[in-house]
């Protein structure tokens, strides 16, 4: 265990006795977690983060299952175990929001994935500084109003808010978009993806199947907004299960009769769909309004008043909120960490020193999602002495 500080290929000679073989150009750098195994990122040939895991016991390569949304490309870059579970990959010449990666080794993800697929996986989630605003999961049955309160939030507050656009196996409304109201695919390569591991939760409703990529909420949080997922209460399960904390909402309608009114009203759907639809919302009530699943309860009555409700305990009332962007730190590709404690001590640049501490006391979530709560702060000097190593 312990650090390995970024290094170029030419550094790279020495490493020839750890039994890989170096050459052009390129990055690697290897970590030992225990346990008999080697784990390589990067590659000699490319700037590319690949994952490779060499096993002690057996002197073989393995080339893992990789998942998760990848890091880009990099200049470089260092690795720091974190411990048995964990590898923080520190990508150089990039500012602190793309900056720090987990590469997941052992957690209880990825330990359930190895088990699932039978081979070796290694998982990425990619580190996201300060306390970013929960997503928000919205369930309620067909009809009740959902996808309506959901496009009024949007409309008001675009830049807060973005939808995390789901797969489904069912056929596209005559109003409906692929990429934007839904990516709408076929059963095999849906089934396939969410075997490869690329979903965050799915569901089969009414008869076809739905699920939320982790990409969908990615794409959100990499713009920077408030991802609002319009899933149905199997899907809000899983998700309360997952490694993403999220505000869970369930919207209700005043009465049965009023929900098959409007379901009827928006004609979008065949009879033999109403009746499945309107089968299966004495049940998604029944569960929505169970204690323990879900945060809120609104009533979708009078829509505006619903809407007001909404904002309000989203706190969207009187100001318009703004997440405060942590200050961007730039990594150059010349650096290195060491970890102490839950600390990581970073050192930047040749000469001149640009430092920080990156903290991971606060750290939650994990693949498949985001690793939230990493905190940057500054250098103090007495630190530099006492650790011996910043000076
Ligand atoms: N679990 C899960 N449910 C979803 C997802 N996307 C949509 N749904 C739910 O699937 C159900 C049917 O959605 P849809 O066919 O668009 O019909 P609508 O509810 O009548 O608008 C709704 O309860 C949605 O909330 C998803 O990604 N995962
Ligand atoms: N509070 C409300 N009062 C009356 N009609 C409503 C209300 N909220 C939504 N609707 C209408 O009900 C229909 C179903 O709403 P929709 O948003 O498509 O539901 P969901 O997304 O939950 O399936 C739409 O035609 C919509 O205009």
């Amino acid at each position: 265990m312990g650090e390995a500080p970024a290094f170029l290929v030419e550094d790279l000679k020495s490493n020839l006795s750890n039994g890989f073989h170096l050459k052009s150009k390129g990055c690697e750098t290897a970590v030992d977690i225990g346990c008999n195994r080697m784990y390589v990122i990067g590659d000699p040939k490319s700037e590319s983060l690949a994952v490779r895991v060499f096993d002690k016991s057996t002197n073989e390569w393995v080339f893992p299952i990789v998942l998760g949304t990848k890091p880009k490309a990099s200049r470089g870059h260092s690795a720091v175990v974190l411990d048995q579970d964990r590898v923080l990959v520190i990508r150089g010449d990039t500012s602190s929001d793309d900056g720090f990666w987990f590469l997941e080794v052992n957690t209880v993800f990825v330990t359930e994935q190895k088990a699932r697929l039978g081979t070796e996986v290694v998982a990425w989630s990619k580190g996201v500084i300060g306390e970013p605003e929960k997503p928000i999961v919205i369930s309620g049955p067909s009809g009740v109003g959902k996808g309506t309160l959901i496009a009024k939030l949007m409309e008001e507050f675009p830049s807060m808010f973005g939808f995390s656009v789901s797969h489904t196996t069912r056929a596209p409304r005559n109003n409906e978009q692929n990429g934007v109201h839904y990516h709408f695919s076929e059963r095999g390569a849906m089934e396939k993806d969410i075997d490869g591991g690329k979903f965050l939760e799915f569901a089969a409703v009414h008869g076809n199947l739905y699920g939320t990529s982790v990409e969908a909420v990615d794409v959100v949080a990499e713009k920077g907004k408030r991802c609002i997922l319009d899933i149905d209460v199997q899907g809000a399960r899983s998700v309360r299960a997952s490694s993403l904390e999220a505000i869970f909402i369930f919207i209700c309608p005043p009465s049965f009769e009023e929900l098959e009114k409007r379901l009827r009203a928006r004609g979008t759907e065949v009879e033999e769909q109403i009746q499945k639809r309107l089968r299966n919302a004495k049940a998604e009530l029944e569960q929505g309004t169970s204690p323990g699943l879900f945060d809120h309860i609104l009533v979708n009555d009078d829509l505006e008043n619903c809407y007001d409700k909404l904002k309000v305990l989203l706190g969207l009332t009187n100001t318009v909120k703004t997440t405060p962007k942590s200050e961007l730190v730039h990594v150059p590709v010349e650096h290195t960490g060491l970890k102490i404690g839950e600390k990581i001590m970073m050192k930047c640049g040749a000469v001149e020193q640009e430092r920080f501490v990156l903290d991971l006391g606060s750290i939650r979530g994990g693949a498949p999602g985001r690793t939230r709560g990493l905190r940057i702060d500054a250098v103090e000097e007495p630190c530099d002495s006492e650790l011996g190593f910043l000076g």
